[in-house]
C-alpha cells in the first residue's frame, strides 16, 4: 500500500514534507471528528431549542391572538403574527378560525444569509414538527394557530456556524502546520547541508567537519546532533581512507610515469596532432630542442598517423641527427567526460637495435643464399671462368656495391691481373688490366685498384685473398665509389666467397694434378710408365705407317741403392732428378724420356730408320750418366746400364718391346754395368734362368735347402812375435748357403740379390737367426765355452717393424744366451736412418747381443753417430786388406780405422786375410782379430768341431 502511494508520488520526498503531511493528516482527522461531533450536538441542540422556542413563542403569540380573536380584532391577530415572524425560525404563521378564515403571514425575506446545502435543510425539516395551538378564550375556542418552521433559514444559520468553525479550524491548522514546518526546517537544516557538502570545495579540501559546532544550532534535537557527529566522524574516516588511497594512487601514478619515461619516448599530442609535451627521452632521441618539438606536428616526427579516436600502433622511422631511429609507436587517445578525444599520448619504444639485428639477419640470410648459389655452381665443376664471373656478380649483390673484381696473381713475379669483373660500365674493363708488379698485399692491392679502376669506381673497397693450400691464387675485391666503411660481416661474406673460389680452384688443381699424376712422375716430372706405353704405342703406329723402326731404351742406374744407403733417400731423389735431366739432354726433340719407377728410366725413339740409329743415343746416355753427380756438396759417380730394343724385330707391341729392352738392360748389368746392349733373343734365356732361380728360392726355405756355414775369427796375438796368433777363436761369422738339389751349392752372389729384391730376405733372415741359435745350443750342450756367432743383417731386416722383438722371441725360444749372438751391419745400413738405427741397436744391445759394423770403410759414416751406436767391433773391409802391406793408402786407411776403433773402445776385425803378409801387417797395426781364408774358409757346422775343441792350434 505504501509502495502504491509512493509510486503515485503522493508521499513527499523530503523528511520535513512527510512530517508536515503526517502532522496535517492527524490534525485534520482530529478536527473532522471533533467538528463532526460538535456539529451533531449543535444540530440536535438547535433543533430542540428551536422547537422549545417555537412553543414558547406560539404561547405568547396565542395570548395576543386570543385577545384579538376574542374581540374579533383580526388586525391584531394579523400584526401579532407578523411580529412573530420577524427574526423567527418560521416561514409562515397561519391562524385558522373556526369559521374557516385563514390568516397567513409569510416570514419576511432576510438577506445575507448564506444558503445551506439542500440536504441540511431537508434534514432539519425532517426533525422539526410544525406547531399548532388552539386559540381559546374563556373556554371557547376561536381557532387554531399554526406555525410552520423555515427549515432553510434554520439550515442557513447552522451552515453559517459550520462555515465559521471550519474556517477557524482551517486557519488554526494552517498556522499550526506553518509553525511546525518552520521548526522542522530549522531542526533539519543541518541535514540539508549534507546534500551540498560534496560541492563545498572548502569543506572537502580543507578536511573540515561537515557540520561545525557553530553551524549546528543549540536547539538542534539530540538525535540529529548525534547523527551529525556520527556523520562528521564517518566523513573524517572516509576522508582519511580516501586520502591514503589517493596518495597511494598518486604515488604509483608518478612511479609508472617515471618508469614509462625511462623505458619509452613519450609525448602528448593535442587533438590536432600537435605535440604539447615531450619527455626527456624524446628530446634526447630526436636531438631537437624541447621548445622546437612542442607545437610541431607529430606526423613530421615520423609515421603516417592521422588523429582519430582509435588506438594506433605501428612501426615508424623517426629522423634523428645520426640517421633514422626505428620505433614501435602506440598512440592512445585520451577521452574526456563527454566521450570526445581530449588529447593523445604517444609512446615510442626504440627498436633500432632490433631492427638492425633483423636487417642483419635478413642480410645474412641473403648472403648465405648467395654463398649457397656460388657453392652449388662450384660443385658443378664447370669452367672456372664462369664461377669467377658469378663470384663478382654475387659480391656486388651481397655487399650492395657496384664494382667487384677478381684479380689473379702470378706466383712467379707477384703481378696481378683481372680474371673477372662486374658492375663496370661497358668499356671500362675492355682493355686488359695493367699488371700489379711485385708481391701483392692488401694495401698495395687497394691502392693499385683505386689507381687502375679510378676513384669514380673505387673510392673505397676491401679485398679478400683467394688462398689455395699451396699458393696465393688471387684476390676478390669490391669497390664503392664513395667512402664507405665495410663491416666485419661484409668482410666475412667476401672471405667466404673467396674461400669457395679457393676450394674450387684447389679442386680444379687437384683434378689437373690427378690427371697429371696419372701420366707423369712426381719426382722428375717425366712421363711415367703409363704415358710411356702410350707414347711407345704411338711410336710403333707411326713406324708402321712409314715402314720404319721405333726404338725403346731401358735405363737402370747402377748401384743406385748404395746412394740411398749412403746419403739418404732425398739425396737419391735429387740424383734421380739430375739423371732425368741428363737423359732429356741426350735425346732429340721428338724422343720421349720417361721414368718407369725406382732408378729405371726409358727413352722412346719414335723416328728410327734402323735400330742402330739408337746406338749413338745410348752411348751419349751412358757417357752422360757416368759423369759425376754433385749431391750434398759431394761428387758421386753412378753409371747406367742401358738395354735397347727396336720394333718390329724385338717385339710386336709396346709391352714386348719394353720387356726386350729390360732384358737387354739386365744383360748390360751382367756385362759389368756402365754399358748398353741391344736386345738379342738369347738374352731371354738368362732372364728365364733368373726367373727360375727366384721361383726355386721361394721353395728353398720350406724344403730346407738353406744351410749356414761358419767362418772362424781368431784373436791376433802380439806376444809371440810377428805373424803369430794368440790362439783363441773369438767367434764365427755365419754365412748363408743354398744347397740346390740339382745345382749343388749355389754361390751367394747368385741368389742374395734375388732374396733382397723380392723381400724373401726377411723370412730367410729369421731362419738364419733361428738356425744360428740352434747351432749355438748344440755346441753349448757339448762344450763349456762356446764362441759367439755373428750374423749379417740386411737393410730390409733392420727396417722391418719390430725386428728387435722378433730377434728376442727367436733367441728366447731357442734358449740361447743372447751374448753369444753378434749382428753385423754395414755402414750404409746404419746411416740410411741413423736415429732409428740407434734405437734398434740399443734394443738389441739391451738384450745382450753384440754389434759390429761390417765392410767398414766402403761406405759413409758419421763419427758423431758412430759414437752413439752401441757397437762392439768394426770390421775392416777386405778391399783394404787385399793389398796390404804393399799399398800404402790401404795401410794408412787400415791403421786409421784401427786407431779410430780403439779410441772408440771398439775391437777391430780384419776381413779377407788370405796371406801371412796380411796377418803380419795387421798384427803390426794393432788389429785385434782376423778372419779369412788364411785362417779358414767358411765350414759346415760339423766341420767346426775341430776349431771349437782344438782352440787355436793353427798352422801359421
Ligand atoms: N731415392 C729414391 N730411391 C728409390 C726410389 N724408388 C726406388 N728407389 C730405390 O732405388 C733402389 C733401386 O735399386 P736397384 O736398381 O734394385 O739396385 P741398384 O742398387 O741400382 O743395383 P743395380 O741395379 O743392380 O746396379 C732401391 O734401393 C730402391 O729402394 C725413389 O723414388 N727415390
Amino acid at each position: 500500500m505504501l509502495d502504491t502511494i509512493d509510486r503515485m508520488r503522493l508521499v513527499p520526498r523530503s523528511l520535513a514534507g512527510r512530517v508536515i503531511a503526517l502532522f496535517g493528516l492527524v490534525i485534520i482527522s482530529f478536527a473532522c471528528v471533533g467538528l463532526g461531533m460538535f456539529y451533531r450536538l449543535q444540530f440536535l441542540q438547535h433543533i430542540d431549542e428551536t422547537q422549545d422556542n417555537a412553543i414558547t413563542l406560539i404561547e405568547v403569540a396565542a395570548q395576543a391572538v386570543e385577545d384579538g380573536a376574542l374581540i374579533g380584532d383580526y388586525d391584531t391577530v394579523d400584526r401579532t403574527l407578523a411580529r412573530m415572524m420577524v427574526r423567527s425560525p418560521f416561514k409562515r404563521a397561519t391562524f385558522i378560525d373556526l369559521g374557516g378564515g385563514v390568516i397567513t403571514i409569510e416570514a419576511p425575506f432576510e438577506p445575507g444569509a448564506t444558503p445551506a446545502p439542500g440536504w441540511l435543510a431537508r434534514r432539519i425539516g425532517g426533525e422539526l414538527v410544525d406547531i399548532n395551538r388552539v386559540v381559546s378564550a374563556g373556554g371557547k375556542d376561536y381557532g387554531v394557530l399554526r406555525l410552520a418552521f423555515d427549515e432553510r433559514k434554520l439550515a442557513a444559520q447552522l451552515w453559517a456556524l459550520v462555515l465559521q468553525t471550519v474556517s477557524l479550524t482551517a486557519v488554526a491548522v494552517a498556522l499550526a502546520l506553518v509553525l511546525s514546518r518552520w521548526l522542522l526546517a530549522r531542526w533539519l537544516h543541518n541535514l540539508g547541508r549534507l546534500r551540498f557538502y560534496e560541492a563545498d570545495d572548502d569543506a572537502a579540501d580543507g578536511g573540515a567537519d561537515i557540520f561545525s559546532s557553530e553551524a549546528v544550532g543549540s536547539d538542534t534535537p539530540l538525535e540529529i546532533r548525534e547523527a551529525i557527529q556520527a556523520v562528521n566522524r564517518s566523513a573524517a574516516s572516509m576522508r582519511d581512507q580516501y586520502g591514503q588511497r589517493i596518495d597511494t594512487l598518486m604515488h604509483s601514478l608518478v612511479q609508472h610515469k617515471s618508469a614509462l619515461d625511462q623505458a619509452a619516448i613519450v609525448c602528448e599530442v593535442d587533438r590536432d596532432g600537435r605535440v604539447t609535451a615531450v619527455n626527456e627521452q624524446f628530446v634526447r632521441q630526436s636531438g631537437v630542442a624541447r621548445e622546437q618539438l612542442v607545437g610541431s606536428a607529430l606526423s613530421r616526427l615520423g609515421g603516417g598517423w592521422t588523429a582519430s579516436n582509435l588506438v594506433w600502433r605501428g612501426e615508424v622511422a623517426v629522423p634523428a641527427p645520426g640517421g633514422e631511429h626505428h620505433c614501435w609507436r602506440t598512440i592512445v587517445p585520451i577521452v574526456d567526460h563527454a566521450g570526445g578525444v581530449e588529447k593523445y599520448i604517444c609512446i615510442d619504444f626504440d627498436i633500432s637495435e632490433r631492427k638492425q639485428f633483423e636487417d642483419a639477419i635478413v642480410r645474412s640470410a641473403m648472403r648465405q643464399g648467395l654463398l649457397a648459389r656460388l657453392g652449388r655452381k662450384a660443385l658443378e665443376a664447370g669452367p672456372l671462368q664462369e664461377l669467377f664471373d658469378m663470384a663478382t656478380l654475387l659480391a656486388c649483390d651481397g655487399l650492395e656495391v657496384r664494382h667487384a673484381v677478381l684479380f689473379g696473381f702470378d706466383l712467379e713475379d707477384g703481378s696481378a691481373a683481372a680474371r673477372a669483373a662486374s658492375g663496370f660500365p661497358p668499356g671500362v674493363l675492355k682493355a686488359p688490366f695493367p699488371h700489379l708488379a711485385g708481391p701483392a698485399s692488401s694495401d698495395r692491392l687497394g691502392a693499385w685498384s683505386v689507381r687502375v679502376l679510378g676513384p669514380d669506381h673505387a673510392g673505397s673497397g676491401i679485398e679478400a685473398f683467394v688462398v689455395c693450400s699451396d699458393r696465393l691464387y688471387g684476390a676478390l675485391g669490391v669497390y664503392a665509389p664513395a667512402q664507405r666503411t665495410f663491416q666485419e660481416d661484409e668482410e666475412a661474406f667476401l672471405n667466404s666467397l673467396a674461400n669457395i673460389l679457393a676450394s674450387a680452384v684447389e679442386r680444379e688443381d687437384a683434378k689437373n694434378r690427378l690427371t697429371w699424376l696419372a701420366q707423369f712422375d712426381t719426382l722428375t716430372g717425366l712421363p711415367n710408365r703409363r704415358r710411356l706405353a702410350a707414347c711407345l704405342e704411338d711410336a710403333i703406329a707411326g713406324a708402321a705407317q712409314r715402314d720404319g723402326r721405333a726404338g725403346v731404351m731401358f735405363i737402370d742406374l747402377d748401384r743406385f741403392k748404395s746412394v740411398n744407403d749412403m746419403l739418404g733417400h732425398s739425396a737419391g731423389d735429387a740424383l734421380l732428378v739430375q739423371a732425368g735431366r741428363r737423359l732429356q739432354d741426350c735425346v732429340g726433340a721428338h724422343d720421349v724420356v720417361a721414368r718407369l719407377g725406382g732408378d729405371e728410366f726409358a727413352v722412346v725413339l719414335p723416328a728410327l730408320v734402323a735400330a742402330t740409329e739408337a746406338e749413338p743415343v745410348a752411348r751419349r746416355i751412358v757417357d752422360a750418366l757416368a759423369q759425376p753427380f754433385t749431391l750434398q756438396g759431394q761428387q758421386l759417380f753412378v753409371s747406367a746400364s742401358v738395354g735397347i730394343a727396336a720394333w718390329p724385330d724385338d717385339g710386336a707391341d709396346a709391352d714386348t718391346l719394353l720387356k726386350s729392352a729390360d732384358t737387354a738392360m739386365y744383360s748390360a748389368k751382367n756385362s759389368g754395368r756402365n754399358n748398353y746392349q741391344f736386345y738379342v733373343p738369347e738374352m731371354n734365356a738368362d732372364a728365364a734362368l733368373r726367373l727360375q732361380t727366384e721361383h726355386q728360392l721361394h721353395l728353398a726355405l720350406e724344403r730346407g735347402e738353406f744351410e749356414l756355414h761358419y767362418q772362424p775369427k781368431v784373436r791376433l796375438g802380439s806376444g809371440h812375435g810377428a805373424g803369430s796368433l794368440n790362439g783363441a777363436v773369438t767367434g764365427f761369422e755365419a754365412l748363408l748357403r743354398w744347397r740346390h738339389p740339382q745345382r749343388g751349392l749355389v754361390a751367394p752372389v747368385e741368389f742374395m740379390s734375388i732374396l733382397e729384391e723380392t723381400g724373401m730376405i726377411l723370412a730367410v733372415g729369421e731362419w738364419v737367426i733361428g738356425e744360428a741359435c740352434r747351432q749355438l745350443r748344440t755346441w753349448s750342450a757339448v762344450l763349456q765355452e762356446v764362441p759367439p756367432v755373428a750374423i749379417n743383417l740386411s737393410a730390409r731386416q733392420l727396417g722391418q717393424a719390430g725386428f728387435a722383438e722378433t730377434v728376442r722371441a727367436i733367441v728366447a725360444a731357442a734358449g740361447v744366451d743372447p751374448r753369444l749372438l753378434e749382428f753385423e751391419l754395414t755402414e750404409s745400413m746404419l746411416m740410411a736412418d741413423p736415429e732409428s738405427a740407434v734405437t734398434i741397436l740399443q734394443c738389441l744391445k739391451a738384450q745382450g747381443m753384440r754389434l759390429s759394423v761390417d765392410d767398414f770403410g766402403t761406405g759413409y759414416s758419421s763419427l758423431a753417430y758412430l759414437k752413439r751406436f752401441p757397437l762392439d767391433a768394426l770390421k775392416i773391409d777386405r778391399t783394404f786388406v787385399r793389398d796390404l802391406p804393399a799399398d800404402s793408402d790401404d795401410a794408412a786407411i787400415t791403421k786409421a780405422v784401427i786407431s779410430l776403433a780403439h779410441s772408440l773402445h771398439l775391437r777391430v776385425v780384419a776381413e779377407g786375410v788370405e796371406t801371412a803378409a796380411h796377418l803380419r801387417a795387421l798384427q803390426a797395426y794393432g788389429c785385434d782379430e782376423i778372419q779369412g781364408y788364411y785362417i779358414s774358409r767358411p765350414l759346415p757346422a760339423q766341420a767346426c768341431a775341430g776349431w771349437l775343441t782344438q782352440g787355436a792350434e793353427l798352422a801359421a
